[in-house]
């Protein structure tokens, strides 16, 4: 399988600080993958050290098999979209619509049009002045219509509406489905854009804590949730990820596959299970609990 983007055991850090410690992580091309973690995981300096905009402190990172810092020919091909990207004060949709095609060599001004047509975005004010949905809906305008064989996408949700939301996904898969290209995307918006993905790489305090296939993904772990000495009983038998208590209630999510094993157990015990949804993953891992146990599960994208 070929990678698009390869991280090996990659650390950036800040002073005494590790923002990333030891990724390792490969997105084949062509994939769509989900970059997700707490506020403060490692999403955007992942997305830095692939873009080339900043370098690991040790470790490797490479774009179709090259360094991309300082690689022009490998820089060409990436466009990396962030949540705060700012423009000149003077600025108006014009100016950078006029600007992008000389930074995205595979620009397509008819996407571009549709797009800025579509999220109704207007001609004036300055952006400066756009609102918080508006700013993301040019962020997305840039990394779609910039057609870059490697689009890296960070938070493009912030402040969109949810028609803009559907009609951002709905562009997307049409036109990677036109014009295949590598897609990583960070969000808090799970559970909307769990579909999008192929690919999950989930973050935690600076480490990756899971990578998987999307579909893997849906069946790794359930949640049980009843009265707690049940709940217990049935998680006796899993690597418990994250539990919570209120009262004499359990929530917990287990590593396991829903089957008619656990069906036929929980309702033996008399608890509820359902599969544990992506978001439900998010949050096990994002608890602290389960650094441990996903390490020993040796998932691997
Ligand atoms: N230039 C920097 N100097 C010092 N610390 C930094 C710098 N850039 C990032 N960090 C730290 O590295 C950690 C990871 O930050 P990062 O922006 O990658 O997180 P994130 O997952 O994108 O978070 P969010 O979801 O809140 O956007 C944070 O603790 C952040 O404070």
């Amino acid at each position: 399988m070929t990678h698009a983007i390869e991280l090996l055991s990659a650390t950036r850090s800040f002073r005494s600080d590790d923002a990333v410690q030891d990724v390792t992580l490969a997105v084949p091309e062509g994939a769509i993958c989900g970059v997700l973690g707490r506020n403060g995981a490692g999403k955007t300096t992942v997305m830095s050290l692939i873009s080339g905009q900043d370098r690991p402190t040790t470790g490797r990172v490479l774009v179709d098999g090259e360094d991309p810092f300082e690689n022009e020919a490998v820089l060409s091909r990436i466009s990396f979209v962030r949540d705060n990207q700012r423009y000149p004060d003077d600025y108006f949709l014009h100016h950078v619509l006029g600007i992008a095609p000389a930074f995205a060599p595979y620009w397509d001004g008819e996407l571009a049009a549709e797009l800025v047509e579509r999220f109704r975005l207007p001609r004036k004010p300055a952006i400066r002045k756009f609102s918080r949905g508006q700013l993301s809906a040019v962020a997305i305008v840039l990394g779609l219509a910039s057609r870059s064989p490697i689009t890296l996408l960070d938070e493009p949700y912030l402040g969109l509406d949810a028609t803009a939301r559907g009609l951002f996904h709905d562009i997307l898969l049409r036109d990677l489905g036109l014009y295949p290209r590598t897609l990583l995307l960070s969000t808090h918006l799970i559970d909307e854009s769990e579909s999008l993905f192929d690919h999950i790489v989930l973050m935690d305090r600076g480490r990756v804590v899971l990578r998987t296939e999307a579909e893997e993904a849906r069946h790794l772990a359930m949640c049980v949730s009843g009265v707690a000495d049940a709940v217990q009983a049935f998680a006796a038998d899993y690597p418990v990820l994250y539990s919570h208590s209120i009262g004499g209630l359990q929530t917990s999510t287990v590593t396991g596959r829903l089957d008619d094993d656990a069906r036929s157990r929980a309702a033996t015990l008399g608890v509820r299970v359902k599969g544990a949804s992506l978001q439900d993953l998010a949050v096990a891992y994002g608890s602290g609990d389960a650094l441990q146990d996903s390490s020993k599960e040796g998932i691997s994208a």
